[in-house]
């Protein structure tokens, strides 16, 4: 035992009962290194499980991408990945009615390549200028410190394109039975480039080896009062006793004529690629075979950026992914400071950093040795290579987002009887306590998405205004 200085500690230092405090460094060091101990958490996607291990190429794409990961059939890339529900706190629970991040890191050769997706097949809103409103409309209320669903439901309403995402995050997919169940989207589509110069445009989906899995509100709410820590647990439980949990990775491919063709504006987050018209083609496998051995230096430090994109993926034409290649850097600049990408597990360890990028706060590592600090130089500092066919992101043109045709679409024909009238009842649960004037605004949108489902929400509120009471005490 030593102080974080390296000086042994003598056994007689390990109790401070009559003597003096200032000279005992085992004291000092542990007290003044304990009160510093809390970062920020993240201020989405706090809680989370994580996990490490690996990605292989099952099926050839080289045709539309030349990023190096997918070169060969049989090639294994290492990976990180992180699941983590979107509103909760660091220190809440796992099974809350919430869509849940789906994080992927991609150690490739060519640098690190980040997948920053959901369990859900489409976002919330296509204006990335809704995001702080977003976030705060689900956190506690200024006055009461309580979370309000009179703040959710008044964006919900406000924002109606919303209610597509919502439907799964209030039908049966809202509660996935832990991370091993639970798909995964990159949700944006993304493009990406041949050897040729050729572009093609890709959604990312990661289908469950072990099936996909989801609990009932009830179920979820006695496990949240035993085991807040659930999906958490079982990740980790299921890879330390060596059932390591896989998804198979598809991808639905579009052409250029395909997106100036169709029907409904591809690069919409909002919406969904019909699966009938733009086909799901087989991909790869991931693996999590390996349990972080430090939650902290390896999960809370990993930092994942939709803009670490790697040669032959140029990433989302849209404006919420252009929002997200800022928000993450600049999250990740307050929480972990500026020498981020030094931390062990947001190195790309298949590659070597050349860059200008100089001092800051710890880890500097080698801080870049004596290698010259300004670009461009004649003293041998490192320099860009040329790529023969550079791709440039096309530019789009995006309307005002209105899903309620796929929010239809979804309600009549992707949910069951049954979990059409789950859904009613988890509406009800939540809306049933907020204020009239938003009950009534949001049985105006529930009935333009499907009448049955206004009337049913309608009725339910007609007769049963005892949902859990948001506007109680405020
Ligand atoms: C305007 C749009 C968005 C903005 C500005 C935004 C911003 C952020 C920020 C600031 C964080 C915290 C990052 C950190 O502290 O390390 C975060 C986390 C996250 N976001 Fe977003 N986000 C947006 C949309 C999305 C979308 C569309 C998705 C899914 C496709 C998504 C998935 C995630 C995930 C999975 C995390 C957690 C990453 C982790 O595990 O560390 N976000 N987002």
């Amino acid at each position: 035992m030593t102080t974080s200085a390296g000086a042994p500690i003598e056994v007689t230092d390990t109790s401070t009962l009559n003597k003096n405090l200032i000279f005992n460094e085992f004291f000092m060091d542990s007290l003044t290194h304990l009160v510093r101990e809390r970062i920020p958490e993240r201020l989405v996607h706090a809680k989370a499980g994580g996990a490490f291990g690996y990605f292989e190429v099952t099926h050839d794409i080289t045709h539309i991408c030349k990023a190096k990961m997918f070169s060969k059939i049989g090639k294994k890339t290492p990976m990180a990945a992180r699941f983590s529900p979107v509103v909760v706190e660091r220190g809440g629970t796992d099974t809350s009615r919430d869509a849940r991040g789906f994080a992927l890191k991609f150690y490739t050769e060519d640098g690190n390549f980040d997948i920053v997706g959901f369990n859900t097949p489409m976002y919330v809103y296509k204006d990335p200028i809704l995001f702080p409103t977003f976030v705060r409309a689900q956190k506690r209320n200024p006055a009461t410190n309580l979370i309000d669903g009179n703040m959710l439901w008044d964006f919900l309403t406000l924002r109606p394109e919303s209610l597509h995402m919502f439907l799964i995050v209030f039908g049966d997919r809202g509660i996935p039975d832990g991370y091993r169940h639970m798909p995964g989207f990159g949700i944006h589509t993304f493009e990406v480039s041949n050897e040729a110069g050729d572009k093609h445009f890709i959604r990312f989906h990661f289908i469950p080896d072990a099936g996909i899995k989801n609990l009932r509100s009830a179920e979820a709410a006695k496990i949240s009062g035993i085991d807040p820590d659930y999906a958490t647990r079982d990740l980790y439980n299921a890879i330390a006793s060596g059932k390591f949990p896989s998804w198979t990775v598809k991808i639905q491919i579009l052409t250029l004529d395909d997106v100036k063709n169709a029907r409904i504006d591809v690069f919409d987050v909002t919406k969904v690629l019909p699966q009938d018209e733009y086909p799901l083609h087989p991909l790869g496998r991931f693996v999590l075979n390996k349990n972080p051995i430090n939650y902290f230096a390896e999960i809370e430090q990993l930092a994942f950026n939709p803009a670490n994109l790697v040669t032959g993926i140029q990433g989302g034409p849209d404006k919420v992914f252009e929002a997200r290649r800022l928000a993450y850097r600049d999250a990740q600049y307050y929480r972990l400071g500026a020498n981020f990408n030094n931390i062990p597990v947001n190195c790309p360890i298949q590659t070597k950093v050349f860059a200008y990028n100089r001092d800051g706060v710890a880890p500097v590592k080698d801080n870049q040795r004596d290698i010259p600090n300004y670009y461009p130089n004649t003293f041998n500092g490192p320099v860009p290579y040329k790529e023969e066919k550079h791709a440039e992101l096309i530019q789009i043109y995006q309307d005002e987002a209105n899903n309620f045709e796929q929010a239809r679409e979804l309600y009549i024909n992707e949910m069951t009887k049954d979990e059409r009238s789950r859904l009613v009842e988890n509406v009800l649960y939540s809306l049933g306590g907020a204020i009239q004037s938003l009950q009534d605004r949001a049985v105006k949108f529930f009935t333009l998405i499907h009448s049955d489902l206004g009337s049913r929400i309608e009725q339910g509120l007609q007769v049963n205004r005892t949902g859990f009471n948001w506007d109680h005490d405020i």
